[in-house]
């Protein structure tokens, strides 16, 4: 494996010859930030040795190089989903080869839904920690010394330094923020009124289908990370009405700008 994300970084480092220090994982209907990029190169997944490609609606394909707010950032325009059908190892291939590109710190960003009834869709919540609930584990199997430990740490995956710089940029550009766990299905079914329950008495305040598995992978390189929620409904069971993905992307639309100029913000002053 390896030998593969080598071969993907040579190719993106013959695209764009700076070193991004900032990794960003954009969400369903959240690559819009991607746009915001200056000086951009983009790569689509297809061009890219060894990357899969992105199946899902609201997930554009392609990752964009340049700069954001100053700094050199590599953005994925789409992220891939275990339940997609692809194995662990490729839903976190993008973030080993952000590793290899010179990646230090991330912004993984998702859209989920409340469990906590106090969040309301448009909520923006700061991720503190993650329940892994997703039935595996992207490390399972031999490890590669090169990247991380067999036996990593995951006391603080989500950095409380980050998340109290994103705090205070939030307060000072006025965005309400939240704070909660991330709790990560495997999908693709939204979860049952009883899943709900479940994810309320271990602990969740949100629930997802993506995101658990990008941050191991990063936690597991030494990569910083800060993690971003944006609340686009009320989990199943809550308002007892359908889910549906159409809702996900419309929630995602409406909170577009202030998600924007909070992130932008952070990067600068990350
Ligand atoms: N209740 C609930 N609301 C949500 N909003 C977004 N997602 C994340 C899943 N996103 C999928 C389907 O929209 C696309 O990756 C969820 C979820 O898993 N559950």
């Amino acid at each position: 494996m390896y030998g593969k994300i080598e071969k993907a970084a040579s190719f993106i480092k013959e695209k764009f010859n700076a070193t991004p220090e900032i990794g960003l994982i954009l969400g369903s209907g959240l690559g819009v930030l991607a746009d915001e990029i200056e000086n951009a190169v983009k790569i689509p997944y297809s061009e890219i040795p060894e990357f899969p490609v992105s199946t899902v609606e609201g997930h554009a394909g392609q990752l964009v190089l340049g700069e954001l707010s100053g700094k050199k950032v590599v953005a994925m325009q789409g992220r891939f989903h275990y339940y997609e059908g692809y194995p662990m190892e490729l839903v976190t291939f993008p973030v080993r080869v952000m590793k290899l590109l010179g990646v230090e710190k991330m912004i993984v960003t998702n859209a989920a839904g409340s469990v906590n009834e106090s969040f309301v869709p448009g909520d923006l919540m700061l991720i503190t920690d993650h329940i892994n609930y997703t039935g595996t584990n992207p490390l399972i199997g031999p490890n590669d010394e090169r990247f991380g430990p067999r036996f990593p740490d995951m006391s603080e995956a989500y950095s409380k330094q980050l998340r109290a710089k994103a705090k205070e940029i939030a307060s000072s550009l006025k965005i309400d923020t939240k704070e909660g766990v991330y709790l990560g299905f495997s999908g693709p079914t939204y979860e049952t009124p009883a899943e709900i329950r479940l994810a309320r008495v271990m602990g969740g305040d949100a629930v997802g289908m993506s995101t658990v598995p990008e941050v191991i992978i990063a936690r597991h390189s030494g990569i910083e990370v800060l993690g971003i929620s944006c609340i686009t409904n009320m989990a199943a069971g809550i308002l007892d009405q359908p889910l549906s993905h159409e809702e996900v992307i419309e929630t995602t639309e409406k909170v577009k700008s202030s998600f924007l100029s909070f992130v932008k913000e952070i990067v600068k002053q990350m």
